[in-house]
This record gives C-alpha cells, sequence and structure tokens, in this order.
C-alpha cells in the first residue's frame, strides 16, 4: 500500500511556455533517478500567470504539454499529476489539471471549478464542470487547483466518492502562507485522507509565491514541506493509514447528512 510521491516545487518562467517544458522535462529525468510512482507538478506550468497572452501562447487543448508528459511518462514509467495547464477549447480557455498514467496514457482532465478573481482568472478563463476524482495504481484519488481548497464541499463531494488521498496544484501567493497551511491541514484532518500540495515557488510580475509544497497525512501531520526555493520533495505514503485513522475516530459512520441542508 505504500505510494512513493515526489512533489516538484519549481519556478516557472512567465508566458514562455517553451522554457517550462524544458525545466518541466529535467525534473522528470532527475526524479526518474529515485524511482518515484508519482510525480506531481504545480498550477499553471507552462504558461504561468500570463493571462492576457493566454491566447497567443496557451495550446489548443494543450496538446504540446500533454504531449510532452506522455512521452516522459511512458519513457520513465512514472505517473504523473501534471499539474495544470492552460488550454484553449472551443467555450474558452480553460485552466486543466491533468494526469497521465505510466503508460503515457491521459487519464483524467479536471479544469478549475473556482476561478480566483483576485488574480483576475475570471476575466480570462472559463470555470470547468467535471469532477477530479481518477485512480491510479487502482487507489482512488481526487485533484484539486489552488482556490479550489478555500470550498470545502467541494473536496469532501470527492471523499465521499472514496478519494483516499487529494492531490492539490497551486500558484499560491506568500502573502497567504498561512491560510495555505492552515486549509491544508484542516482538509486532511476533516477528511481524514492524505494531502498533497505542490506549490510553485519564485515571482512573477503580480505575485510572490510561498513555495511550501505539503504532505499531509490523515491525521493531519504534516510529513514533508518545502522551503521557499525550488526542490524535489520525496515521501513514501502508506494509504492504509486512512482505515487506521477513520477507525480510531469515525466520523463518516457518525455523520448525520440528513441535518445538512
Ligand atoms: N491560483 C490561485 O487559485 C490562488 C488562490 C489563492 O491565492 C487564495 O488565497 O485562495
Amino acid at each position: 500500500m505504500d505510494v512513493k510521491i515526489a512533489i516538484a516545487q519549481i519556478d516557472i518562467t512567465f508566458g514562455n511556455p517553451q522554457k517550462n517544458r524544458e525545466k518541466v522535462q529535467k525534473w522528470i529525468e532527475m526524479a526518474s533517478l529515485k524511482s518515484p510512482d508519482i510525480i506531481v507538478f504545480p498550477e499553471l506550468w507552462d504558461t504561468g500567470y500570463d493571462l492576457s497572452r493566454l491566447e497567443e501562447i496557451a495550446d489548443s487543448n494543450g496538446a504540446s504539454s500533454i504531449k510532452l508528459l506522455q512521452q516522459l511518462a511512458k519513457k520513465h514509467k512514472i505517473h504523473i499529476v501534471g499539474g495544470s495547464v492552460a488550454n484553449i477549447q472551443e467555450n474558452g480557455i480553460k485552466n486543466t489539471l491533468i494526469v497521465i498514467n505510466d503508460e503515457g496514457k491521459l487519464i483524467k482532465e479536471y479544469s478549475k471549478l473556482h476561478l480566483f478573481q483576485l488574480m483576475n482568472e475570471h476575466k480570462y478563463l472559463a470555470p470547468g464542470n467535471n469532477d477530479g476524482l481518477f485512480t491510479l495504481m487502482d487507489f482512488p484519488f481526487a485533484a484539486f487547483i489552488c482556490y479550489d481548497i478555500r470550498f470545502p464541499e467541494w473536496m469532501r463531494k470527492h471523499v465521499l466518492k472514496g478519494a483516499k488521498a487529494l492531490f492539490v496544484v497551486a500558484e499560491w501567493p506568500s502573502a497567504r502562507l498561512d491560510h495555505w497551511r492552515s486549509i491544508l491541514i484542516t482538509r486532511a484532518i476533516e477528511n481524514q485522507c492524505f494531502v498533497i500540495a505542490c506549490n510553485r515557488v519564485g515571482s512573477d510580475p503580480n505575485n510572490e509565491f510561498a513555495g511550501h509544497s505539503l504532505i499531509i497525512n490523515p491525521w493531519g501531520e504534516v510529513i514533508a514541506e518545502g522551503k521557499d526555493e525550488e526542490e524535489l520533495i520525496i515521501q513514501e505514503i502508506n494509504l492504509s493509514d486512512v482505515e487506521s485513522v477513520r477507525k480510531r475516530i469515525p466520523i463518516f459512520t457518525d455523520r448525520r447528512p440528513e441535518y445538512y441542508n
């Protein structure tokens, strides 16, 4: 039941997908030397938050970034929670999280449901309309994008459908680092599951980003945490911890949903 996770806590070059793709390739090659099962990248890792230029720099359906990740996943036999990529779809530009298995197959696309007005997402992006559930190595997981973590009901919905670990990809500014840590620890405690959260470091013309990627166990303990510079965080998790915590404090049998609406 052990799963070895690698979080690629990278900086992102603003509005330069080519350079960012080269970096991601290097980081996957470097990470593969440590043989992780799953590697995670941050939100909008190919374009950064260069939202006003997305029409020009984002891919149609994210094709170039997805193709690159598919080749690398297959070559290095590694599952990729491929952060999110900006992609042009028929009904607008989306901020879409992609999951690729170790055979290079695209198994999940989840477009950010909640758009973050403080960073102007609502002016340039269209929201998604599907869930973040997926299965890797026969385990049920779910994935979310940054601002989504402020919506506990959205994450709980995925846990009620079986997710045992919640992946989060982010470009979360340093100004709200305390919110980032507190919210993610709370989501792990209240859902009694793992939280695996990858945030970028560095800055763009509008924000400085916090790093502090986190892996939190179902008891709410931080078992791995990045600092505020680029780093590869490696941590094994044991998914049977989810059942142990749920036996000790059985919130999923004690809840009274008939009173909640
Ligand atoms: N990229 C984001 O969604 C940022 C969310 C954020 O900073 C917040 O405070 O929420």
